[in-house]
Parts: C-alpha cells; sequence; structure tokens
C-alpha cells in the first residue's frame, strides 16, 4: 500500500513562518525561519519527497506566471483596441451632429434621433466593456505580482531545506542534487572532479570539555575557514555532525590534496578561542577524484573508505581514495 505525501502546502507554511517572525519583530534569518519552519511543519528532518514537491510547485507557479503574462498582454492589448473604438466612436458621433447642423435636410429629426441614441448606446457599452477589462487586467497583474511572491517565498524555502541552520552550509539534501550536476558537468566537459570528506577528531571530547554551546561554535569556525580556503565554484556541505564534504570542481587529486593542507595551516594558524584558551581542533581527511565511470554516491564513498583508514591509522591524516 503507498501512502500519500502528508497535507503540507510549503508555501502557505513558508508564509506562516514568516508572519510568525514578523509578529516577534525578529529577523527572518535562516535560523529563525528554520526554527518556525520545522515548528509549523513538525517535521525532525526534511525527506527528499518534500524536495519533489517544492520542485514541482515551482514548476507549477512559472507555467501560471507564463499564463497570467499572456493574459495580462492580451487585456493591454484589448484596452487599447476598445479605447481606440470609443474615440472613433465618439468622433463620428461628432460628425453626425455636425453634418446635421450643416444640412438638417440629411436626415429627418426621427432618423437623426434614432441613429444619436443608438451611437451613443454603443459608446456607453464600450465605456463599461473598458471598465471592465481594465478591473480584469489590473487583478491580473496583481495576482502576478502575488504569483511573484510566492515564487520568492519557494525559492527561500527550497533555500533553507537545502541549508544547515547551524553553519549555513549545504546539508546532505542540498548534496544530492549538487552532485548529480557537478559530476555531469565533469564528465561531460571531461574535466576533473574531486572531493575532500574530513571529520573533526575527537570531537566528543570538546564538547564533553567545553559544552555542547562551544562545540557548536568550534563547527562554525571550522566552516567559516573552510569557506576561507575555498575557490568561488567550490561548494562546503555539512555531511553529518562533524563532517565536512568540500566538492571541487576543475581539480585533481594533486589540488584536492593541496586544499585539505591549506586548511589544515589556516586552522592550526587561526586557532578557536574560548576563554582565552585555545581549543585545539584537528580533523582527518578522505580525498577521492572522480572516475570516469562513477556516480557522485561512489565517488563520495571512496572518500568515505579512505577517511576511514586515516581515521583509524593515527588520525589528524590525509588518505587519498584508489
Ligand atoms: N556541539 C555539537 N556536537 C555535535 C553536533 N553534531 C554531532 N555532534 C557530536 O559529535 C560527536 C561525535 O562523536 P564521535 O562520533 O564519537 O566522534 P569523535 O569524538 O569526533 O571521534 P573520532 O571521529 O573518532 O575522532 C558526538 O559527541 C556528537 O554529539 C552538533 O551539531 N553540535
Amino acid at each position: 500500500m503507498t501512502s500519500n505525501p502528508p497535507p503540507v502546502n510549503p508555501v502557505e507554511i513558508a508564509r506562516i513562518a514568516l508572519k510568525r517572525l514578523a509578529e516577534r519583530g525578529l529577523p527572518p534569518t535562516p535560523e529563525n525561519y528554520s526554527q518556525f519552519y520545522n515548528a509549523i511543519v513538525t517535521i525532525k528532518s526534511p525527506g527528499t519527497k518534500t524536495s519533489d514537491e517544492l520542485q514541482h510547485a515551482w514548476q507549477v507557479l512559472c507555467k501560471l506566471d507564463d499564463v497570467l503574462a499572456e493574459a495580462r498582454d492580451t487585456t493591454a492589448q484589448l484596452l487599447e483596441s476598445l479605447s481606440e473604438s470609443g474615440e472613433s466612436m465618439a468622433a463620428s458621433l461628432g460628425q453626425l451632429h455636425h453634418a446635421r447642423r450643416e444640412n438638417p435636410a440629411l436626415l429627418d429629426e426621427q432618423a437623426h434621433g434614432t441613429v444619436t441614441a443608438l451611437l451613443e448606446d454603443i459608446i456607453s457599452s464600450t465605456s463599461h466593456l473598458h471598465a471592465s477589462v481594465s478591473s480584469s487586467h489590473d487583478d491580473i497583474v496583481s495576482i502576478r505580482e502575488s504569483v511573484r511572491h510566492i515564487e520568492e517565498d519557494l525559492a527561500f524555502n527550497r533555500k533553507m531545506l537545502e541549508q544547515d541552520p547551524l553553519t549555513g552550509t549545504l546539508n546532505r539534501q542540498g548534496l544530492d542534487h549538487l552532485l548529480a550536476l557537478e559530476v555531469k558537468r565533469a564528465q561531460r566537459g571531461g574535466g576533473k572532479f574531486s572531493v575532500v570528506l574530513f571529520d573533526l577528531d575527537d570531537f566528543k571530547q570538546i564538547n564533553d570539555r567545553f559544552g555542547h554551546l562551544v562545540g557548536d561554535q568550534v563547527l562554525v569556525h571550522i566552516a567559516n575557514l573552510a569557506r576561507a580556503v575555498l575557490r568561488e565554484t567550490d561548494f562546503l556541505v555539512r555531511y553529518g555532525g562533524e563532517e565536512f564534504l568540500l566538492l571541487l570542481p576543475e581539480t585533481d587529486l594533486h589540488g584536492a590534496s593541496y586544499v585539505a593542507d591549506r586548511l589544515r595551516l589556516v586552522a592550526s594558524k587561526t586557532p578557536f578561542m574560548h576563554h582565552n584558551r585555545r581549543v585545539e581542533i584537528s580533523f582527518s581527511s578522505g580525498i577521492a577524484e572522480l572516475h570516469d565511470d562513477e556516480n557522485g554516491r561512489a565517488l563520495v564513498l571512496r572518500a568515505d573508505e579512505a577517511l576511514y583508514r586515516a581515521k583509524h591509522t593515527g588520525r589528524g591524516r590525509v588518505e587519498i581514495a584508489e
């Protein structure tokens, strides 16, 4: 038996979350937003289905936006031609009055009255039609504006689902899509692509010694250092609790080892300080370069195996995957 997706409308949730933030006067930071979002949707961790649903909602909205844009253009053209018709009928009426004044014998009184009334009726109907098309046009423009806002909410919402609230890096959910994309890009273009998976050593001891909050700050610190050593085209992902993954396009094993060494150097030169005490941070890394015939998951798995070897041969080391 297949179970139906939960009756959750992500756009509505996003709206409510933003409203709650506004009501409390809180800034819409990723942390604040995700706190309210999760509270409303009561999800423990976002499932892939949610991401698919968001994608679908996004596509529907884009189509709706196209249809609305067409309707807006059509009504604008209709308004223009109604205005022109109104003006030309008003001009005809003016000419009729003028002709009658100049040559009263042209039309007898009754025929003139009938034609005038008819023209006035048509002018009045055209003017009503103009007013009603004009109001529909305004409605379409404002609906389109709302669709735009919903699209923005959805984009924000999607970003939140793919972001780790603590460090602001991508999370596992964001990784899947991106990894597949980067692997395809590298394989199509014949370029190199490498990943570095690193895991903080004895992180439990940091938590135990300094407390969980300090542990959190250490994770943020490391994420910031990693960002600093990466190129703009690289990506940083929080892969697990104290485990991060670097995606390095256009990079071979040599380049990836250089990045891992640089991060180690920067971390040793920029220690995390807690009450003037240096918190020693070391990490182990596994590095793998993409093979021609493998997918992203297999690549990360090889990096994971290399990391496992690094951990079990002394920690603080870098291992290269076969
Ligand atoms: N403060 C904090 N701790 C976390 C977070 N996520 C995971 N952890 C902690 O990270 C620790 C990981 O412990 P272990 O898996 O034993 O690994 P480790 O102590 O780093 O040891 P090795 O990896 O074997 O060197 C656990 O204590 C988790 O509670 C987080 O978001 N914040």
